[in-house]
């Protein structure tokens, strides 16, 4: 979008500007090798996220229409208390948080509820939302309001300009992922993730971003996810990565702000404190990445180049991104001292 920062210039603008949350090296470091490690497995790779049972198992245009509604929805499933969070049962698992979105989805395409056809969600009324995303604990789905209307709005673009269907958007791509999100930006509104801050306007773009790197993902890389430049994508500036990135010292935050974020005060959409804590975490994200590809360049040297270059490539800061999201998740417990911060947006 013209005159706002991409987030990776955001996100170094952000950390040199901010006050409340710096970068630890020693945590970037700590967390770089971890991820290192890790890769050396031969387990880090993008097929990791079909390993996520709710992820759909195919690469068709309907799993990339099933990517794109959760990325539509993809945000704001926090409780004021953590207890009694929404919930949706699902093939007899409770699933929460962002899993409890694909469950609600999968849930309905099981009932013949065509919620990632355009032609469907594009005139969804609030009793079919009501019904759809009902939940199985005490605990109603957050911001229904809003998810109706970014599906509406969404599936009335895919209408009227791409015969309904994501994957028409990913073609007209032609296989660049900032083309892609380009696209995205241009021509679906609630997915303009954007603030200002210290004078400038910057671009943070999680929700178009996961999308772009799930349709990459979903596809492997191949067909429709296939994207010469899916290297340039940033991390997603959601609510959780934060809160690992701190547990793991990468991150710290003021004592202001850690009491703040105690108390559980929400914060507004575009406070100084949300930015800070958003782009200082897409920044220290851009750094462990880059030391993870200069410790695999270093390795692929000392073996005289027998490292596979396409391996070098892969860890990106999508792969970084889940590496930690899926650990806060194992980690829950271990992290749950370390608070996260709360705005009530559409926008992760
Ligand atoms: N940075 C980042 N944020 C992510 C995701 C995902 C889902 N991605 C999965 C799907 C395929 C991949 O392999 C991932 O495993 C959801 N979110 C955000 O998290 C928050 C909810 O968190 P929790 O309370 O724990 O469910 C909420 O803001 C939501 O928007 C991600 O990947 N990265």
């Amino acid at each position: 979008m013209d005159g706002v920062l991409n987030p990776r210039d955001a996100g170094r603008f952000i950390s040199e500007n901010s006050k409340d949350v710096s970068i630890e090296d020693a945590g970037v470091q700590k967390v770089a090798n971890m991820i290192y490690e890790k890769s050396k497995t031969g387990e880090f790779n993008m097929k990791m996220w079909r390993n996520h049972e709710l992820n759909p198992q195919t690469m068709d245009e309907d799993a990339v229409n099933w990517v794109f509604v959760s990325a539509v929805l993809n945000f704001s499933f926090w409780s004021e208390k953590e207890s009694d969070r929404y919930a949706v049962k699902y093939k007899d698992k409770i699933h929460t948080g962002y899993w409890s979105l694909c469950a609600a989805m999968n849930r309905a395409l099981d009932e013949a509820l065509k919620i990632t056809t355009a032609s469907f969600y594009s005139t969804i009324t609030m009793d079919q939302m009501k019904h759809i995303f009902r939940s199985d604990s005490d605990t109603k789905m957050p911001m229904l309001e809003e998810r109706q209307m970014a599906l509406v709005e969404a599936g009335g673009v895919l209408m009227k300009k791409y015969e309904g269907s994501f994957a028409n958007v990913v073609k007209q791509s032609d296989k660049s992922a900032q083309s892609l999100l380009r696209l995205i930006l241009e021509d679906f509104p609630s997915f303009r993730d954007v603030a200002e801050f210290g004078g400038k306007r910057v671009g943070l773009y999680k929700r178009a971003q996961i999308l772009v790197g799930d349709v990459w993902g979903c596809c492997e890389g191949q067909g429709l996810g296939e994207f010469t430049d899916i290297n340039t994508i940033t991390m997603f500036a959601d609510y959780r990565i934060p809160q690992a990135l701190v547990y793991f010292g990468a991150l710290k935050y003021s004592e202001n702000l850690m009491d703040t974020l105690k108390k559980c005060q929400v914060l507004k959409s575009g406070d100084r404190l949300e930015v800070e804590i958003r782009g200082v975490s897409l920044w220290a994200c851009e750094l462990i990445r880059d030391s993870i590809a200069a410790k695999l360049s270093a390795e692929t040297s000392k073996e005289n180049g027998h490292q596979d270059k396409a391996e070098v490539a892969q860890v990106n800061a999508i792969l970084v991104d889940h590496y930690l999201w899926d650990l806060r998740r194992e980690m829950a417990d271990e992290m749950s001292h370390i608070p996260f911060h709360r705005c009530r947006g559409i926008y992760y």
